[in-house]
């Protein structure tokens, strides 16, 4: 039987911020994920985001594909659009989700989030906005690694269908992959299904007040892989699940190379220096390359 996989607790409200930061090294090194408790997001904002991401996936089909995800990646993604694991023969990924990113400096169509209007949703916009800019704040945590210059952040509702568990013939809420940007930050309802790949058959604790946090590959490859970024996966439960993912990722034009404190002469670059925006953009082709082969 699946075991409890125990990942590091790291209290954001310590005072103690150089042990905080040991921590947070430490568990990133071991693990590449850790919760975060005492997070500043309070509840009730979170109880409302997941209430608008149940209302937002609860519109019937053709509502929610007049805000199909757009060439900037905002907007709704359907079940099956996106395949993270592309070498498993199933059609597609069970989750739909919705993708959220920057506010400003986005005058082109294209790249405009896109909003349920407020007569079908009132105050969702407003709810989401608040949730991305809270999550946002903390960005002086990872300023000192020096790449959050107008960071690229995506906010993404995701929903789980509890459609019959189907694993087992290579059919996964979201198959296994690894995040691409910085650090990633989830909260979860309370259901499971999240599998982390440290220990194959051991699940992280289901934990509602806790934010989980793990290790994107930009910041593998920043740390030389010290740091890891942990394969990992949404297995078909039968349960409907709802999760909000937060990204993080570098200023487009950040160029990702191997820090100094992270080579030697024993020790080399693993990865060659790498502009944010190429290496993200070639991800996500990777990644919707199914959508296309159905298109
Ligand atoms: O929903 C979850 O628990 C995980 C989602 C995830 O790993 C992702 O969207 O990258
Ligand atoms: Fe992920």
């Amino acid at each position: 039987m699946a075991g409890i996989l125990e990942l590091p607790v790291v209290d954001f409200s310590s005072l103690d911020r150089a042990s905080t930061a040991k921590l947070i090294r430490q568990a990133c090194l071991e693990y590449g994920f850790f919760y975060l408790v005492n997070h500043g997001i309070e509840e009730g904002l979170l109880g409302r985001v997941f209430e608008g991401s149940k209302n937002l996936f609860s519109l019937p089909l053709d509502e929610k594909m007049k805000m199909q995800r757009n060439e900037g990646h905002r907007g709704y993604t359907p079940p099956f659009a996106e395949k993270l694991d592309p070498s498993l023969p199933s059609k597609g990924d069970l989750k739909e989700s919705f993708y959220i990113g920057p506010m400003e400096g986005n005058e082109l169509q294209w790249l405009s989030n896109q909003w349920p209007s407020e007569e079908i949703l009132p105050y969702w916009r407003e709810t989401m906005v608040l949730y991305y800019e809270k999550a946002l704040l903390d960005e002086c945590f990872f300023e000192k690694i020096g790449a959050l210059h107008k960071p690229m952040a995506f906010l993404r509702l995701l929903h789980y269908p509890d459609s019959a568990s189907g694993s087992i013939d290579g059919e996964f809420g979201a198959s296994a992959h690894t995040d691409y940007g910085i650090v990633t930050l989830l909260a979860c309802d309370g259901v499971p299904g999240l599998q982390i790949c440290r220990e194959k058959d051991e699940y992280p604790r289901v934990w509602r007040m806790a934010l989980v946090v793990n290790v994107g590959d930009l910041l593998e490859r920043w740390t030389n892989c010290l740091f890891r970024s942990t394969l990992h996966r949404v297995l078909a439960t039968g349960l409907e699940r709802y999760s909000i993912a937060f990204f993080l990722e570098p200023n487009s034009d950040c160029l990702v190379e191997c820090l100094d404190s992270c080579r030697s002469e024993a020790c080399p670059p693993r990865f060659p220096p790498v502009r944010s925006d190429d290496y993200l953009k070639e991800r996500l082709r990777i990644t919707y390359a199914s959508e296309e082969h159905q298109a």
